[in-house]
């Protein structure tokens, strides 16, 4: 767990972070949302003293981070920067090998755990061990620093624009193997953005900054139905549409789904998105979809329209 109280940093004069606080629980993970030099970079770099606070504190796990030596701090705290920080003249698994190697860890340790890991992230060892960066497309290079940052399981990862360089298309396929990646489950995440899709899809929470203050911290449901003020409200207008139906889960309108109980070949659970459900559904305006609530196991036959009129009883009733 990562605690921050009033957490500042001053660059000659100017606020770059300005008095701001936030927990990430175990497990979970926080995304620091904004525009450009809202100062998200300067306050995830605070967490591992790559930048020092002027002010505040900060303790993860229960220990003050400024007690600790930064070098020894680091080692417990996995790091995938912007630019993937890789080492040009070592090869993948060189690169991976590191801070094992700082560690202590023995050799057949080192190699057993590179080659579960780069087979999680689809970069069997026997292919791309030996490769140096320069060989690797830009989301390989990611993969290689996601597996770097994690080879020593450290319980807390930060993340600095992980997909930033990518194209939007390889971006989102690559968000969604990381989403699902079995090593990165029970870590405590916190990780930075200028992507609304991609910090609805990550974060348990969402901490939304403007001018070095956070200016809403909630789930993407939060920020879209409860906005704090004006600024959390615009942020998000020019997507608001896509953006509500995909945080919207049936469960969420569950009350407003017509009590149709036929069964039809397509099946969704519950916790899917309104938005999947008008994509399995599109161009099908007879079709039938069973919703499954996988708590209770009731269940619900949908159309398109359903659908639709469910998101807008949703709206009525905020
Ligand atoms: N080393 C530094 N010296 C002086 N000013 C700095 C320094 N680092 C950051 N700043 C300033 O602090 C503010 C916040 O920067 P920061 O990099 O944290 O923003 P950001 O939200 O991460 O932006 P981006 O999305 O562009 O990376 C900016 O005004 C920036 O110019």
């Amino acid at each position: 767990m990562i605690v921050a109280e009033q957490i500042s940093k001053h660059f000659n004069g100017i606020r770059a972070v300005d008095d701001i606080s936030f927990e990430v629980k175990e497990g979970e993970t926080l995304v620091l949302l904004g525009t450009s030099g809202c100062g998200k970079t300067t306050t995830l770099k605070m967490v591992n003293r790559l930048i020092e606070a002027s002010a505040g504190s900060i303790s993860i796990n229960g220990q003050n981070i400024f007690e600790q030596q930064p070098e020894k701090l680091r080692r417990t705290i996995g790091y995938v920067s912007q630019n993937n920080g890789l080492f040009p003249h070592f090869t993948v698994a060189e690169n991976i090998a590191v801070v094992p190697k700082l560690l202590g860890w023995d050799k057949n340790k080192i190699l057993e755990r590179t080659k579960v890991l780069l087979q999680q992230l689809k970069l069997p060892v026997e292919t791309f061990g030996d490769k140096y960066p320069d060989e690797l497309s830009g989301g390989q290079k990611q993969r290689v620093t996601v597996a770097r940052a994690l080879i020593s399981d450290p319980p807390v990862l930060l993340m600095d624009e992980p997909f930033g360089a990518l194209d939007p298309v390889t971006r989102a396929g690559i968000r969604k193997e990381f989403a699902n990646l079995p090593e990165l489950q029970q870590k405590t995440i916190m990780l930075v953005t200028h992507d609304v899709q991609e910090a609805f899809e990550m974060g348990d929470q969402i901490c939304l900054m403007d001018k070095g203050k956070i200016v809403q911290s909630g789930s993407a449901k939060d920020l879209l139905f409860r906005p704090a003020n004006d600024f959390v409200s615009s942020f998000f207008e020019n997507q608001r549409l896509y953006l509500e139906l995909t945080a919207l889960k049936f469960s969420d309108v569950w009350q407003w789904l017509p009590q149709h109980q036929e069964v039809s070949d397509q099946k969704l659970d519950s916790k899917t998105s309104l938005w999947e459900g008008m994509e399995q559904l599109s161009g099908f305006a007879d079709k039938a979809l069973s919703i499954i609530d996988s708590p209770t196991g009731e269940r619900r036959s949908i159309s398109q329209q359903d659908i639709q009129n469910a998101f807008n009883q949703f709206k009525a009733n905020i």
